[in-house]
């Protein structure tokens, strides 16, 4: 069993709706964000997949996030952890195309310290 991660960052405002706090205030992050995929067998080269083919999914589902206001994107509100599953679950179509690759989990970081996972 071999298991890769590639993580990648964009940047993004949000509010928590009707959270009883600062972060009900509009704000920013750097959100970090990283997918673990796992598979039985490499290829000729060794890869079990080219980080870049990840990397490049997650570019084209995170550029739809980058500089925008969260809110107005996900249909919940966007906290960590629903930033997780709809990537995940964006990121799980995309590698529909590699029946051999599972995607285990999607990992978001809002800041250094605090991170939510998704995984099914
Ligand atoms: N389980 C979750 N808890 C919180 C989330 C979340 O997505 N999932 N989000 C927030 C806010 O978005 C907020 O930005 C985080 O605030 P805080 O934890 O206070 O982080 P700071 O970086 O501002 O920490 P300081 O120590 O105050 O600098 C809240 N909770
Ligand atoms: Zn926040």
């Amino acid at each position: 069993m071999f298991k890769i991660s590639v993580s990648t960052t964009f940047d993004a405002a949000h509010f928590l709706k009707d959270y009883d706090g600062k972060c009900a205030n509009l704000h920013g992050h750097t959100w970090r964000v990283e997918a673990e995929v796992e598979g039985q067998t490499t290829n000729d080269l060794g890869l079990l997949i080219d980080f870049g083919m990840i990397k490049d999914y997650l570019k084209d589902i995170t550029s739809r996030l980058d500089h925008k206001l969260l809110n107005d994107v996900l249909q919940v509100n966007p906290t960590a952890e629903n930033i997780a599953r709809y990537i995940f679950k964006e990121l799980k179509a995309k590698l529909i195309v590699y029946p051999e690759i599972k995607l285990c989990s999607v990992k978001v970081w809002e800041s250094p310290n605090n991170a939510a996972t998704y995984m099914e």
